[in-house]
């Protein structure tokens, strides 16, 4: 009995087929192989009867950018208007039934759902229908990737409208106030969300989504949590909503959090520590507090000080405040994990991850006029806090793609417990 193939492997011998099309049109017309060089043909004229989707620089260029800025719009309008919510998850619905619905256009809404359609949120099964793929579903059901719809469209997209202005009117400024952020929004990108409750929490869902499932277990896993002592107490800087601290704290009930983050967070981390159930509630407390401020005395000499994405979001020189009131607060066993970003030698990611990391590198300049680092960067930035701060292990957890778990210790006299390790 003969099984018919999977889709994978119709996909690889559609991918070959067309590939030998390509190729014979190529040889027959004695065309020169695809090619990034400078020399290569700048038009690759290839028909439309030879099934390719290789095309030149010069077809290339012309549609740069196109898609995806209309993706975005299509899934900013969709997300604004509630419309993966309002679609049925088991059966389909008519776009006029849609529309009244949401009172919305008819024939603009078809639109939209058509472009998003086209990178599979959302799908047509039927003429004038829409229903939900595994996409769309996530957004129906998720406030998290909504608020990651947003913070892409409403956010990123409008900060980099004004890189051009920022960098012709403030050059290579560090300054906050000189990010395309605050060109394009008129405030500082933080003191912006304290003042407009509703993009707060809407950054706050997008943040939590973003370190969802597997990334979060993750975090639970590649520090040595099991080595903190009973009771110990780690300090969850810039904690949100304490997500980070709610994943360790289900896979090491033998330790004490306190999530430190802005006062106008407190509603929402406290909820969210509410509705986790059981006694481990009661060792997460949420904590109000700047950390351009000195450490409190209920966080002086904790075993662990997390800070996670924070870091990469500020200047050098406002990091070395954020990090020099940790020193301050730290006794001779403590710890600072940083989970951050480590760019690494140039060349050495393949082009998609290498994307991946400019364009995390850029969201930095975009929001806060901050870069992401790489070791030497992050080696340097430690030792103009305190001589004696260094790394002392470094974690690439696998499925935190870009990421380094950083372990930071006083170095020298008073170093408890851990030999400082090379990297
Ligand atoms: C990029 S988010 C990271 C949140 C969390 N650590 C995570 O990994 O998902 C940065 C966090 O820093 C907080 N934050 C910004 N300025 C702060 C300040 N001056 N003091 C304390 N927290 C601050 C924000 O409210 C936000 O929750």
């Amino acid at each position: 009995m003969s099984t018919a193939p999977s889709l994978l492997s119709q996909l690889i011998a559609d991918i070959s087929k067309k590939g030998t099309i390509l190729e014979d049109y190529l040889t027959r017309n004695g065309l020169p192989q695809p090619s990034f060089k400078t020399s290569a043909p700048i038009d690759l004229a290839i028909p439309a009867s030879e099934e390719s989707l290789i095309v030149g620089p010069a077809e290339g260029l012309k549609w740069i950018g196109m898609t995806e800025i209309y993706l975005l719009t299509s899934l900013q309008i969709l997300c604004h208007f509630n419309i993966a919510q309002s679609i049925p998850l088991g059966s389909p619905i008519a776009f006029n039934e849609l529309a009244k619905k949401t009172s919305l256009n008819e024939s603009l809404l078809a639109h939209y759902l058509h472009m998003a359609s086209t990178h599979h949120y959302f799908y047509e099964p039927a003429p004038g229908f829409a229903a939900h793929t595994a996409g769309s579903r996530l957004l129906a059901e998720d406030e998290g990737y909504r608020a990651c719809a947003w913070l892409r469209a409403d956010i990123f997209f409008t900060a980099c409208s004004k890189a051009l202005e920022t960098m012709t009117r403030f050059g290579g400024s560090a300054k906050p106030e000189e990010a395309p952020y605050a060109v394009a929004f008129g405030d500082v990108f933080f003191a912006h969300l304290e003042k407009e409750p509703w993009r707060r929490e809407k950054f706050a869902h997008s943040m939590k989504a973003m370190t969802s499932g597997s990334e979060v277990e993750e975090i639970a896993v590649v520090y040595d949590w099991g080595s903190v002592e009973e009771g110990g107490l780690v300090v969850d800087i810039g904690g949100g909503m304490a997500h980070i601290s709610a994943a360790i704290a289900t896979a090491h009930p033998h330790l004490h959090f306190l999530i430190q983050d802005l006062p106008s967070l407190a509603d929402q981390a406290n909820t969210h520590i509410a509705s986790r159930s059981g006694p481990k509630a009661s060792h997460l407390t949420f904590h109000p507090h700047d950390f351009f401020t000195p450490q409190p005395a209920i966080a002086r000499n904790a075993a662990v000080y997390v800070l996670r994405n924070i870091l990469h979001d500020w200047s050098d020189a406002h990091c070395q405040q954020i990090l020099a009131h940790i020193v301050d607060a730290m006794g001779p066993k403590s710890r600072v994990v940083i989970v951050d970003v480590v760019v690494p030698e140039p060349g050495t990611l393949g082009m998609y991850e290498e994307a991946q990391m400019r364009t995390l590198d850029l969201t930095m300049w975009a929001l806060f006029a901050a870069r992401e680092r790489s070791m030497e960067d992050w080696e340097g930035l430690l030792k103009v806090v305190d001589e004696r701060l260094g790394v002392l292990k470094v974690v690439e957890p696998p499925r935190m793609r870009r990421y380094a778990v950083m372990e930071v210790g006083l170095l020298g006299e008073g170093v408890g417990g851990m030999e400082a390790r090379p990297i």
